[in-house]
Order: structure tokens, then sequence, then C-alpha cells
């Protein structure tokens, strides 16, 4: 039973605003963590949950917030969703680690089955589990440079990939991600972004210059060579949901294809049903030699995983890929229930659907507010980039102000953005469609204001 046939959330499904946001027992816990957490752990908005479910999370004082964010692209099913909940529980009863290197089970080795099944191209592939994004992107580099011989990795302009040494290295925004925990790792090289709202000679010639360049300069600065893997996320996420203008991506696969260089695909952001496709790789064809996944893979429980070619896996020499807690139990039972929830809950089509409401009515909105420079994405991985008016001068003051509008009034929004002006919209993929109008509704009162 999916959370879309009877088996739905067991909260009401509706924005609740009883006390001022954050409320006073978010207060009380938040003079708490002052003094037990160090402020270099954020908080978007310091409201204490007690509960979540469908498109809501509720607080610690009652109030029933709309939720744009599912924790940052990962509770797509919905947060506690039945079926995930009731799986894990189960599964707690039984055994709740074990180490798979040292007793293995095999709901880890199903896992990785879906995920050679789901994941782009028709090749035999491997998968192994790890337990973060970073954990994931990092060991797709180590894979790549091993199976290649080489060491050069390539990412591009606005990309993030984590906060551990190689992937802050592979992150391109220097505050917050990087600032100060130099120095970074070696071999890493930054190609320009085909950003379409940004791009020098406008949107229609982006993709096929953008990919132009980083070929030019992967040949010229790095020689292609020596290059072990491009690492590219299909939409970037905290730089700003930049969905890389038509034809970039194949172009720099093809120009991967045709110099021996490995394409990683990051889809941590973007992966299970999130931009309408299971993975966004689909949506211009491309098949990644190794994909990196996490977030929406198991619901909420850290989960994430490296999947790739068999013959580019099965190099790494016996012992070469571990860790303690990788595709823990209880994270597998939820991911096998998740997988469950997407397909037979249609949730690429949910997603889509949550496109086709959002982008018209923010397409209207830009109409209404000139400081609407941009809106874009796909499925339900959205986003407006706000501007001075008529100039493409990033607003972050704006952007911040409308965050906090949205928060007061019991939407839960997310920034995101190398300038910090980008307001990204990821409800979970279950999300009723009344609640979702309510937050557009939400949202317009808040530029209103
Ligand atoms: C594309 C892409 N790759 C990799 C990662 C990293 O995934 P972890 O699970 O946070 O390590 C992300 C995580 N994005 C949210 C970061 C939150 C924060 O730390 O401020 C991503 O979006």
């Amino acid at each position: 039973m999916t959370s879309q046939d009877g088996g739905g959330p067991r909260l009401p499904q509706e924005r609740r605003v009883v006390t001022e946001i954050p409320g006073p027992r978010s207060r009380e816990l938040q003079e708490r963590r002052t003094a037990a957490v160090p402020p270099g752990v954020g908080s978007v908005l310091p409201v204490y949950v007690a509960d979540a479910g469908g498109g809501v999370v509720v607080d610690v004082d009652g109030n029933s917030l709309i939720d744009f964010g599912s924790g940052i692209a990962v509770t797509n099913v919905g947060n506690a969703s039945p079926r995930v909940a009731a799986r894990v529980k189960e599964q707690a009863d039984r055994f709740t680690h074990t180490c798979f290197m040292v007793a293995p089970y095999e709901s880890y080795v199903a896992v990785c089955e879906n995920l050679n099944r789901i994941t782009p191209g028709d090749h035999e592939k491997r998968s192994f589990l790890v337990n973060s994004g970073a954990e994931a992107v990092e060991n797709a580099v180590k894979i790549a440079r091993y199976a290649t011989g080489r060491q050069a990795v390539v990412v591009f302009d606005h990309g993030y990939h984590g906060r551990t040494l190689l992937t802050m290295t592979l992150t391109a925004k220097s505050m917050p991600y990087k600032h100060g925990f130099g120095p970074y790792a070696p071999e890493v090289y930054r190609m320009p972004m085909a950003y379409p709202f940004r791009w020098p000679t406008g949107p229609g010639n982006c993709g096929p210059e953008a990919a132009a360049q980083a070929a030019d300069m992967i040949s010229k600065q790095i020689g292609a060579a020596n290059v072990a893997a491009v690492v590219v996320e299909p939409i970037q996420g905290e730089g700003g949901f930049i969905d890389p203008a038509p034809g970039f991506l194949p172009a720099i696969a093809g120009f991967c294809r045709a110099n021996g260089i490995l394409l990683v695909a990051d889809e941590v952001q973007t992966g299970f049903a999130r931009t309408g496709d299971m993975f966004a790789c689909e949506h211009e064809g491309i098949v990644p030699d190794i994909v990196a996944t996490a977030k929406g893979i198991a619901g909420g429980l850290p989960l994430a995983a490296v999947t790739g070619r068999a013959e580019i896996m099965d190099r790494v020499h016996g012992g070469g890929l571990g860790g303690t807690y990788g595709g823990n139990p209880l994270a597998c039972a939820a991911a096998l229930a998740v997988l469950e929830e997407i397909e037979e809950g249609k949730l690429t089509e949910r997603a889509r659907r949550i496109g086709e409401v959002m982008l018209p009515r923010l397409r209207g909105l830009a109409g209404r507010y000139p400081a609407i420079g941009d809106v874009r994405g796909r499925g339900a991985m959205i986003a407006i980039e706000l501007v001075r008016p008529g100039t493409k001068e990033p607003d972050a003051a704006l952007t911040a102000e409308i965050a906090r509008r949205c928060h007061a009034r019991g939407l839960l929004v997310l920034t995101a953005g190398t300038y910090g002006n980008v307001l990204r919209f990821l409800p979970p993929l279950v999300i009723p469609e009344h609640l979702l109008n309510e937050g557009l509704d939400v949202l317009e009162a808040a530029f209103a204001a």
C-alpha cells in the first residue's frame, strides 16, 4: 500500500500557524542547542520538529508547516512514510548492524541489484553502499582513478559535491563550504558551467559553447589523457538549481568517451524521481560510467551508493572499498521500501505533475515581480533566481527576506546559489496538490508583503 492509496500520512495535511515561528518551545530548545552545538552547524529555520508526514512538518509548538524542502531532497516518498517506517521497525527488531564486510545480509545485495537495474544504461553494473553523498562521490573518484590509472578530476563552476576534503575541493563555492579548511586535495580542475541565465552570449548558444570551452580548457590545461573523471550534477543543486543548457551534457559525455575519461554523474540531489525521471541523466539520454546516489534513496535513513560499469568497479583489489556502516541494514530496509513506493506510486509522474503546477504559477509571479530574474527546473526540483530588477545582479538580501516571510507564514523553503539569490522548491513527491498550491499562495503573499 503506497502513501497515495490509503496508506497516507497520519497527519492532517494542512498549514497551521498557532504561534509565532519559531514558537516558545522551539526558542527554549534553541537556547539549549546554543550551549551544546557549535554555530558552525547552521539551521535554515530554528524550528524544532515533533512530527512530519506527507507534505507537512509539525513543530514542538503545534505549528504545521508546508514542507518545500524534504530535508534537502531526501524525503521524496514523504517523511515517516508508513511503508518505510514499518520495514525499518521490523528490521530493527531482528538485527541493526553486523558490518557487511564482516557478515553480509541479503538486503544489501537486493539494494545493489535494484540500483544496477534502475540506473541509466543496460550494461552490466556493480554497486556498493556507503553512508553519505560525499562518501559516494569520494569513492566514485577513487574508483575512477584506480580504473584509469589517471589522477586529474574535472568539475564545474557552481558545482557541489560534499564537505570532505576531496568533495569540498570538488565543490565550487568558498563560503561556507571551503573557507579556512585548506589546503585542498590536488589534481582537481574547474570548468565553466553551461548556466543559461548567466551565459555571456545568451541561453541560445550556451550548451555547445560551454562544452567547447570545457573541451578546449581540458585539452590545453590538463591534457585529456591525464583526466580520470569528469564529475557533474545533471542539475546543479546547492549551486542554484542550474539546469545545464540543452546539448551540454551530451557534448561533455561525448568528449569523455572520445578521451577515455569516465563520466561520473552526481545524482545525490537529483535522483530517485525528484526531477520527473528516476534519474536526471535520463532527460538527455546520458549514460554515465559511474553514478553517485544518496538523499532520496532511503527516505531519510543514511544511505548512499556508487553504481558503475562492472568492468570498472571490478578493477579494484579485494578490500579496497569499504567502511563500517556502509549499507546499514535499517537503511537497506528503508531503501527497498522507498523504491517500492516510487515504482508502485508512479512518483516520477507525480514529480512531473508538481512541475506542471509550479512552473506556470512561478512564471506568472515573475511577470508581476521583475526581481524574479529566472524560473527554472524540472519535475519537483524547481527554483527562482532573484536579481535587482532589470539586471542580472544577484539579490541575496531579498532572497533571504522572502524566505523569512515564508517561514513566518508556515512555509518551509530553502535558499541556494553561488550568490545566495536562489529560492529552491523541493516538496515531497507525495505532497497533496492542495498543499502545493497553498504553498505557492504563501510564496506569492511573501512577495506582496
Ligand atoms: C549534488 C550533491 N552531491 C553531494 C552532496 C553531499 O551529500 P551529503 O550526504 O551531504 O554528504 C550533496 C548534498 N547537498 C546538501 C548539502 C547540505 C550541507 O551540507 O550544507 C549534493 O547535493
